[in-house]
């Protein structure tokens, strides 16, 4: 297979803005980075989206293309274009190595002396910008020495080629290690630190697990795994009698049919999370994240010393998260007032949460400035923050996240540790939740957990593992999840290809369209579209017949809204026939034709769109999906309507500057969000990106029918076998 082809769609998934942090590191100054504790990341949010934030203008000027050109790696800058213009190869990676370059002693790229003239540097320097863009935080030196053209997806003359032009270089970790502690663009811990861009990290695991940092990635991870285990390790008094009690009034009794299912891992988790600085309950859909959280909530109202001054936050990565998160909530909340009774005010308690905020707007993010108004310097006024949807909080986010939170404070990190991380660098949760299956639970934990809950965890999941692993828990059954969508999820995460395939094969209301050409993919669009353009047409026919009340027009619009929130088709790609771009297109020209859609330019009337960068102006935010309509008050003009929980917002269409169509859109885009029937378009090529996680996370987007369209039957086996690796040092740090 031709691995540079297979390496493509993996590019075309990413942000258009693909360049933050190796761009960022020239743009701040070599020797002047941000603290993270200031720091807005611009390339992010909801947004993978830089709008304020250092950009690649300083790289590439005339002074380094000359150095580029001459020198004694004249041949590894050609080597270099060559792959660019491969499209093997990003601009800014080759750009970076160039900047790293011209930072040596000696005369710099074109003097060719002193470190400057490193290829070996320059050859890792290279690879660590490509890698991410790819969404690794840093570059292992084991995998630069032990087969780094799989690593890149190249072809092995790739590499060779480039590798040659780099020479001599060093072999083994140890000997990479070594030669880049020698090199004055890397700062190692422990030397002098003059802003170096580059850090050298051998301290996780000795000399074979060192690793190659973006100084902006290594300071990210180095805070969150100091914050993270100092959280860990803040335990607190637990008067665990009461606790106990609190805790069966909360969940009431089991049946006996529940205990054939192992511990209550609900009960369980409540226990673990009441005595830390930090928690994280992972599960799959259907588990009970929610339904946990909310207990807890209760749990830690009953148990505070004075539970009415108890500031609670709620937070998610994307709008549409936030609200379900809140209507999640307080829906558990109600039922749980019902039982706790006069016992707890729980109504009171609850009813000054406020509503669940992005992270952004958690943080403050400002317009035109890449700075929180929150950080250490001036933390989040909260006890307790509840962060549901945390695999796609990336590195970055999460750094300023723990910079922003008060020492005291409680953290509940929610999520699905197995869906797709961000698209943007790291796999936080993913790395955090490293132990989660297993448990690893020591004899303080085990012991702890029984006198709190009464929950006996079976041997099994006892262990040794760190700090972290003590306060965290898996919730593994699924009440949601249960029939054929829910098997075949686990099948898909487990890898077992085979109970996939059959499971698709087993009819409603699973199907697979194994050799589909796209025209399957715009058919299902058509189907499943009609329903909201219908409902779309009747809803004009009456304001045009002055039917519509302001009321009525509101009620109508939230019920097209519903109906097109029924069905998606989502991809894996961007672009070609099977990506968003390509079948949006197709889907648009299809309901065109059928009637069900005039267009008369880029607006028209039912025209779904995704926002794609935040804009604090109109109060949108990348991600919100959006129904074009008429505007009632203004006949002619065109108004773009979101869904927030079950309220309406509307912005006029033409205030929106940066958002696509959106029949079809990326699984990355889709997390956080649920569809009645999900269609999931898989491309015959999609490379790395075509993986476990991707297949995963498409399936359990949808709650009642889900529909895989592929080219070829092969590719759903070569996407569940594939897992998404990211090369990360948190793991290691957290432990350290
Ligand atoms: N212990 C329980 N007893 C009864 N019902 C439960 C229990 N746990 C969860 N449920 C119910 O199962 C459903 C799914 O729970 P919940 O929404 O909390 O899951 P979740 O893990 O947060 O899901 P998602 O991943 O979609 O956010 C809800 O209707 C909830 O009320």
């Amino acid at each position: 297979m031709n691995r540079r082809a297979r390496h493509e769609p993996q590019q075309a998934g990413l942000p258009a803005d693909d360049a933050p942090a190796a761009a960022a590191v020239v743009a701040e100054g070599a020797g002047a980075p941000a603290p993270a504790s200031s720091r807005a990341s611009g390339a992010v949010d909801e947004g993978n989206v830089d709008t304020g934030g250092p950009r690649i203008d300083g790289i590439g000027g005339s002074d380094l293309e000359g150095g580029a050109a001459g020198g004694p790696y004249a041949a590894f800058w050609r080597e270099t274009e060559r792959l660019t213009e491969a499209g093997a190869l990003r601009r800014l990676s080759g750009a970076f190595a160039r900047f790293v370059a011209t930072l040596g002693a000696g005369e710099g790229a074109s003097g060719g002396r002193g470190t400057s003239g490193d290829g070996a540097l320059l050859l890792a320097a290279l690879v660590l910008s490509e890698l991410e863009g790819r969404g690794h935080s840093c570059l292992l030196l084991s995998d630069l020495a032990g087969d780094p053209a799989a690593l890149l997806g190249w072809l092995d003359d790739d590499w060779k080629a480039l590798a040659r032009a780099a020479r001599p270089l060093p072999r083994g970790a140890k000997g990479w290690s070594a030669r880049l502690a020698a090199c004055e663009q890397v700062w190692q811990a422990g030397n002098l630190d003059y802003g170096q861009p580059l850090v050298l990290d051998t301290e996780a695991a000795g000399g074979s697990g060192a690793r190659l940092y973006l100084r902006r990635y290594w300071r990210d991870e180095t805070l969150v795994a100091a914050s993270i285990r100092a959280r860990a390790l803040d335990r607190r008094q637990v008067d665990t009698a009461r606790v106990h009690a609190w805790l069966d009034q909360l969940f009431g009794a089991r049946r006996p049919d529940d205990a054939a299912q192992g511990p209550d891992w609900q009960k369980l988790a409540c226990a673990v999370a009441l005595r830390g600085a930090v928690a994280i309950i992972t599960g799959g859909p259907g588990t009970g994240k929610t339904y946990t959280v909310a207990r807890l909530l209760a749990l830690l109202f009953a148990t505070a010393p004075d539970a009415a001054r108890q500031r609670v936050a709620l937070a998610a990565p994307t709008g549409k998260a936030a609200a379900r998160l809140k209507q999640s909530i307080d829906k558990a909340l109600g039922e749980l007032a019902e039982r706790v009774g006069a016992a707890l005010p729980l109504r009171e308690l609850t009813a000054r949460m406020g509503a669940a905020r992005t992270l952004h707007s958690l943080l403050g993010a400002r317009p035109d400035t890449r700075a929180f108004a929150h950080h250490r310097g001036n933390p989040l006024d909260v006890d307790v923050l509840i962060v549901d949807e945390a695999s796609m909080v990336h590195l970055e986010m999460m750094a300023s996240l723990l910079d922003a939170l008060p020492p005291g404070a409680i953290l509940i990190l929610l999520g699905d540790k197995d869906q797709l991380a961000s698209v943007e660098a790291g796999a936080v949760l993913g790395d955090l939740c490293h132990d989660a299956q297993a448990g690893n639970y020591d004899a303080a934990t085990l012991d702890y957990v029984k006198a709190a809950s009464g929950e006996d965890v079976p041997a099994a999941f006892a262990g040794a593992g760190g700090a972290l692993a003590q306060q965290t828990v898996m919730l593994r059954h699924s009440r949601r999840f249960g029939g054929p969508i829910g098997r075949l999820a686990l099948a898909v995460n487990r890898g077992d290809v085979e109970a996939a395939i059959a499971e698709l094969r087993s009819g409603a209301p699973l199907r697979w369209i194994e050799r589909a050409q796209q025209q399957h993919a715009i058919a299902l669009a058509e189907d499943g579209y009609r329903p909201y353009l219908q409902l779309l047409r009747a809803t004009l026919a009456r304001a045009a017949d002055g039917c519509a009340a302001h009321d009525d027009h509101e009620q109508r619009v939230r019920a097209v809204l519903q109906r097109f929130e029924a069905f998606r088709i989502l991809c894996a790609v961007r672009e070609g026939e099977w990506g968003v771009q390509g079948l949006n297109g197709a889907i648009e020209a299809r309901l065109e034709q059928a009637g069900l859609v005039r267009r008369g330019g880029d607006w028209y009337v039912g025209r779904p769109v995704m926002v794609t960068r935040n804009d604090y102006g109109t109060g949108v935010f990348n991600g919100d999906i959006g129904l074009t309509l008429d505007d009632p008050a203004r006949p002619g003009s065109l108004r773009v309507y979101f869904l927030e929980g079950d309220k309406v917002r509307s912005v006029l269409a033409t205030r929106l500057r940066h958002v696509e169509t959106a029949y079809a859109m990326t699984v990355h885009k889709s997390q956080g969000s649920e569809f009645a029937h999900t269609v999931l378009a898989l491309p015959k090529e999609g490379g790395a990106v075509l993986a476990r996680e991707l297949v995963y996370t498409g399936i359990t987007r949808a709650s009642a029918a889900f529909t895989l369209v592929t080219p070829s039957a092969a590719v759903l086996g070569e996407a569940v076998e594939r897992r998404t690796h990211r090369a990360s040092g948190l793991r290691a740090m957290v432990e350290r």
